[in-house]
C-alpha cells in the first residue's frame, strides 16, 4: 500500500489568506483525526487529498507519484472516500450502489462478475444492511445511507480510507463498529484518514490527530501529544473537563 504524502500543501479556502502549509504521511497502518470546528476546511481538505479540488499550493502523492498526475482510475483504486453528504439522484438500490465500489477494477463494459458480488455482499453483511440490499437507497434512513456508503469504499477495496464524519447518522452501537472496522482496516496495512467532530471517538481510535483552526493554522502529530485540553479547548472555544477511562482520555463539556 503507498503511503499519502502531503508536501507543503496550503488548502484553497476562498477568501481566507493562505493558512500555514501542511506536512505529514499517512503511513499504511495509522489511523489519523481531523479535528476543528464548524468551517475549519476539514472537507476541503479531504477533497483535496482525493483529487477533487486543486490546492492553492504543494502536492500530494501517492507513494513516489504525484496525484494530480495519475489517472482517475489509478487513485480510485488507492483512495476511497466516504462523503460528508451524498445526493442520490439516480435510482439505484442497496446492492447496486455497493457494486458501484468495484467499478475502478473492471474495464469500462465490463459487467461486475461473481467474485465483485461476493465482495458486496460481504461488505453489506460487514455493515448490517444485507437485509437492505434489494432497497432503494433513496428510501433508507440516515443511518442506513452512511452505513451503505462505508460498505460501498469496502468494496472498493482501497489502501487509502477518506471519510469525512464517517460516523454521522449512526447510532452509538454502529458508530463504534465503524470505528472497529477501521481499526481493523488499518491492522491490515491500509490507512485511515477521517474528519470526525466526536473528540471521544478520536480520543479512543485514532493514533494521530491534525487540528485545523478556522485561521489556517494546524499542528499535527500522535495522539498522545495532539490531545492536550487547552489546545482542544482553543481549538472549539469550548471549556472541557478532562478525565481518563478505560486507558483513553475522556472530554466532557462544561454546562455553563
Ligand atoms: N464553493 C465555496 N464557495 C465559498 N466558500 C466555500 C466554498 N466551499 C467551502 N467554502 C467555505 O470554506 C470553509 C471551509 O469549509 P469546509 O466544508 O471545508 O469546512 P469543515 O471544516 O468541513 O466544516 P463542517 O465542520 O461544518 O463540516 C467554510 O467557511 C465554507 O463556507
Amino acid at each position: 500500500m503507498n503511503p499519502l504524502q502531503v508536501r507543503q500543501l496550503v488548502i484553497d479556502i476562498p477568501g481566507r489568506a493562505s493558512g500555514q502549509a501542511l506536512d505529514f504521511t499517512v503511513e499504511p497502518g495509522q489511523i489519523w483525526g481531523v479535528l476543528g470546528p464548524n468551517g475549519a476546511g476539514k472537507t476541503t481538505l479531504l477533497h483535496t487529498l482525493a483529487g477533487l479540488r486543486a490546492p492553492r499550493s504543494g502536492d500530494i502523492l501517492l507513494g513516489a507519484e504525484s496525484l494530480a498526475g495519475l489517472k482517475r482510475r489509478t487513485v480510485s483504486r488507492q483512495l476511497g472516500l466516504v462523503f460528508q453528504d451524498r445526493q442520490d439522484g439516480f435510482p439505484a438500490t442497496v446492492m447496486e450502489t455497493a457494486l458501484i465500489g468495484r467499478h475502478p477494477w473492471l474495464s469500462p463494459w465490463q459487467m461486475e462478475g461473481g467474485e465483485d458480488l461476493a465482495m458486496a455482499e460481504k461488505a453489506l453483511a460487514v455493515m448490517d444492511v444485507s437485509h437492505l440490499a434489494d432497497r432503494l437507497v433513496n428510501t433508507l434512513s440516515g443511518g442506513e445511507r452512511q452505513r451503505v456508503a462505508i460498505a460501498t469504499v469496502l468494496t472498493q477495496n482501497p489502501g487509502t480510507w477518506l471519510l469525512d464524519e464517517p460516523t454521522n447518522h449512526l447510532d452509538l452501537h454502529h458508530q463504534v463498529a465503524v470505528m472497529n472496522l477501521l481499526k481493523q482496516q488499518a491492522s491490515e496495512g491500509r490507512a485511515v484518514f477521517m474528519c470526525l467532530h466526536d473528540l471521544n471517538l478520536a480520543a479512543r481510535w485514532c493514533d494521530h490527530l491534525l487540528l485545523l483552526y478556522p485561521s489556517g493554522d494546524a499542528c499535527w502529530g500522535p495522539a498522545g501529544r495532539m490531545l492536550v485540553p487547552s489546545a482542544l479547548e482553543s481549538l472549539y472555544g469550548q471549556r472541557l473537563i478532562t478525565t481518563e477511562l478505560d486507558g483513553a482520555p475522556v472530554f466532557v463539556p462544561v454546562r455553563s
